[in-house]
C-alpha cells in the first residue's frame, strides 16, 4: 500500500530522515513509535506528500506520489494531522464534510451520500452532538475527534494518524482504537504515530520504532515490544509484563530514583491498602 525508498526529508536544508526504507502492506495496522523529535511526524508528512523529500521516493498503491492528483491521493490516504490546523470558525459538520471532497462531481455539490457519510463519521467518533459547533470552540480532545471524523468520512484505502489520541482520555482512546481496528478488519490500512506504547501494543500488529531519523526496530508486537528494545530506544528502564486479560505485552516505566510516592503508595505503606491515603 505504501512504499518508501531511500527517503530523506527535513527542514531548511537539514535532513531529519536519514534514508528510510519501508513497505506497509495493504490491510496492515502499524504503530509508529519513538522518542520526541525522532522524526515520526516528518516521516508521515513526507509519506503523504505534504513535505517534499530531498531524496528517495514514496509510492501509494503502486503509483509515485508525485504523479497523483490531490483527489487521487485523497482517495488513497486520509490523514489526521498532529498540528491543529486553523479550522477557525468553520463548524464541525463543514470540516467533517470536507473529507468527502475527492468524491465531489465535476462542478457539482455535496449529495445525500456525502451527508450520510458525514453523519456516520461524526457519530462513530462521538461528535455528532457538536455538529453545529465551531471548531475554535472545541476542547482539545473534541477537536482531535472532529479531525478523525473527517478522515473517516474520506473513506480512503489507508488512514494515517499523527498522535490522534494525544488529548483523549482512556475511554475515548479505547473507543478510537476499537474503531480503527474495526476499519482495519474491513480492509483499511492503518498507520498511527503515537506515544502511548501500551495502546499501540494492544491494537497494532506491527510496530516501527524511529530514533534520530532512522528505523531502530520493526516487527510484530511480540518480537519488538520487549524490555530490552524499549529500554534501549527510550533510554530509560522499562519493564514488560503481560496484560492480565489479553496476554499482550504492556510496558511499565521504572523511576531512576525512588519515586516520591513509592513508600507512601505501596501496598502496606502508610497510604497503601487499609490506609486512608492522603494525610495532610
Ligand atoms: N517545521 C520545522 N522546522 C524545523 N525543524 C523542524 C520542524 N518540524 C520539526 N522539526 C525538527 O525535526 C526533528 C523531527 O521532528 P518530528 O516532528 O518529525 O519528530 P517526532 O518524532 O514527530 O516528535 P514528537 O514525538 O515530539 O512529536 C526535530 O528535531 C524537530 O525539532
Amino acid at each position: 500500500m505504501i512504499r518508501i525508498e531511500g527517503l530523506r526529508a527535513g527542514y531548511g536544508g537539514r535532513d531529519v530522515l536519514a534514508g528510510i526504507d519501508l513497505r506497509i502492506a495493504p490491510g496492515d495496522m502499524v504503530g509508529l513509535l519513538g522518542p520526541n523529535g525522532a522524526g515520526k511526524t516528518t516521516l508521515l508528512l513526507a509519506a503523504t506528500g505534504v513535505l517534499p523529500p530531498s531524496a528517495g521516493r514514496v509510492s501509494l498503491a503502486g503509483r509515485d506520489i508525485a504523479s497523483l492528483s490531490a483527489r487521487e491521493r485523497a482517495k488513497l490516504v486520509a490523514v489526521v494531522p498532529q498540528r491543529a490546523e486553523s479550522a477557525g470558525g468553520l463548524t464541525v459538520r463543514t470540516v467533517v464534510r470536507m473529507g468527502r471532497y475527492p468524491y465531489l462531481p465535476f462542478l457539482g455539490g455535496y449529495g445525500e451520500g456525502d451527508a450520510a457519510a458525514t453523519k456516520a463519521a461524526m457519530t462513530a467518533v462521538g461528535v455528532a452532538h457538536l455538529a453545529d459547533r465551531r471548531m475554535n470552540e472545541l476542547s482539545g480532545g473534541e477537536f482531535q475527534r472532529a479531525l478523525t471524523a473527517r478522515a473517516l468520512a474520506q473513506d480512503a484505502r489507508a488512514m494515517i494518524l499523527d498522535e490522534a489520541s494525544a488529548s483523549l482520555d482512556m475511554a475515548r482512546k479505547m473507543e478510537l482504537y476499537g474503531l480503527l481496528a474495526a476499519r482495519n478488519a474491513a480492509g483499511t490500512t492503518i498507520v498511527a504515530a503515537l506515544h502511548d506504547i501500551n495502546l499501540a501494543a494492544l491494537f497494532c500488529r506491527r510496530l516501527i520504532f524511529i530514533k534520530n531519523g532512522r528505523i531502530e526496530a520493526d516487527g510484530p508486537v511480540a518480537a519488538v515490544f520487549t524490555s530490552q528494545t524499549l529500554s534501549r530506544i527510550y533510554e530509560t528502564e522499562i519493564l514488560v509484563i503481560a496484560h492480565p486479560k489479553s496476554g499482550l505485552p504492556q510496558a511499565l516505566a521504572v523511576p531512576a530514583a525512588p519515586a516520591a510516592g513509592a513508600a507512601r503508595n505501596a501496598p502496606g505503606g502508610p497510604g497503601g491498602s487499609g490506609g486512608s491515603g492522603h494525610h495532610g
